[in-house]
């Protein structure tokens, strides 16, 4: 009897001193995560926001609770990919940090769309199947070293009373933000929030560009089409004037992804984040004046987003000739150019017609 009830001591108290150093070790391992994130937020580099629940939308770091390690949303250097797509951030040959832009707006407003037509080349009548973005989609987009960011395309329905979306981290980070507001609907509750998210994103980070995309204008008429503007316009800027923020500037740009409009305003936006701009410029400026030409364009050939221009105004029908003639050249190249031309263009999948053109002429 008295053995056993030592026995029965015994067994408690090893197990009580395995409790508490398994306590103390998870104890550790979270100050240590805690501190590398830490460093990590100090260098700029971002964490994930998303955790995926099962049923529920939620945005957080990940649960420093969570003793799984093998689970964590996070991997080990704290840097993660992208959820769909396969696109990681990390560049083995590149640390620096790439400006964010974040694609925000209502449900349905069309800011997936607007990612798939402009940086995945799918064709606009295709947008018409995406499904809803239920949580945030980042995506690194590399094409040069001029065009270097990453998107963060957001679900509609984000919440920012929600106390697991972290967007004091969101915002530090950003360059550029750009609202879409769906034209062909009501936008009195897209201006209530586009207001709200402008006041939250300058007051943890007033050097983010406010960029106002006034999209889906294919179904409305020039006269149409100017009258929305000047109305959003100048309900937006009353709205930010009655809180006391008309320092605050937003950027309009009329959208669609039926046209070139998107690619011309995206390239604006874009323009905005290179340092490099007034040099090229420049440049370009004094290309024109030696060589005759009219009108200069410095493309990002994957994307058509056009990264400068001289300083004489961009005329609408000259940027969609040079989109045209891109695309000639691609198609050309990807026929008859030579194997290393092709290759660049079949990993970055540029036009899947062009693709498959290209796999069967290299077939002997
Ligand atoms: N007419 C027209 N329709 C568009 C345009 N851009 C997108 N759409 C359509 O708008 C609908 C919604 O587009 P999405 O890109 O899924 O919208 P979203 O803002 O990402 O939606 P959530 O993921 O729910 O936040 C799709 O049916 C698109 O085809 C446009 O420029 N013109």
């Amino acid at each position: 009897m008295w053995q056993s009830r030592a026995a029965s001591g015994l067994f408690t108290r090893n197990c009580t001193k395995l409790r508490r150093r398994r306590r103390r070790r998870r104890r550790r391992r979270r100050r240590r995560r805690r501190r590398r994130r830490e460093k990590m937020t100090d260098q700029g580099k971002q964490y994930s926001t998303v955790v995926e629940h099962d049923e529920a939308l939620s945005f957080g770091y990940y649960d420093e609770d969570d003793d799984d390690d093998g689970l964590e949303t996070f991997t080990e250097d704290g840097v993660c990919g992208c959820d769909e797509g396969g696109l990681g951030f990390r560049d083995p040959f590149c640390s620096e940090v790439k400006p964010r832009i974040l694609l925000m707006g209502l449900r349905r407003s069309g800011k997936s769309s607007i990612q798939k037509v402009v940086f995945h080349k799918m064709s606009p009548n295709e947008t018409l199947f995406l499904e809803s973005t239920n949580k945030i989609c980042r995506e690194d987009v590399s094409n040069s070293s001029f065009v270097s960011f990453q998107i963060w395309d957001f679900p509609g329905q984000i919440d920012f009373f929600d106390p697991t979306f972290d967007y004091e981290m969101i915002f530090r980070g950003t360059g550029a933000l750009i609202f879409v507001i769906d034209s062909q609907d009501d936008y009195v509750e897209a201006l209530s929030r586009l207001h709200l998210t402008v006041t939250r994103a300058y007051k943890v980070n007033p050097d983010i560009n406010f960029e106002v995309f006034i999209h889906k204008v294919d179904g409305l008429s020039d006269d149409h089409k100017i009258e929305k503007q000047r109305d959003i316009h100048k309900r937006a800027n009353d709205d930010l004037a009655d809180a006391g923020l008309e320092r605050i500037h937003l950027s309009f740009y009329l959208t669609s992804i039926y046209d070139h409009s998107i690619f011309e305003a995206f390239s604006k936006v874009v323009q905005k984040l290179i340092p490099q701009l007034p040099t090229l410029e420049n440049l370009l400026n004094i290309f024109i004046s030696n060589s005759g030409i009219e009108k200069a364009f410095l493309f990002d050939v994957v994307s058509k987003i056009y990264i400068a221009t001289d300083s004489s105004p961009v005329d609408m029908q000259t940027y969609e000739l040079c989109c045209d003639m891109i695309d000639v050249v691609i198609d050309i190249s990807c026929i008859y150019g030579t194997h290393r031309l092709q290759l660049p263009l079949l990993q970055e999948g540029h036009r899947g017609g062009v693709r498959l053109a290209a796999e069967s002429a290299e077939k002997p």
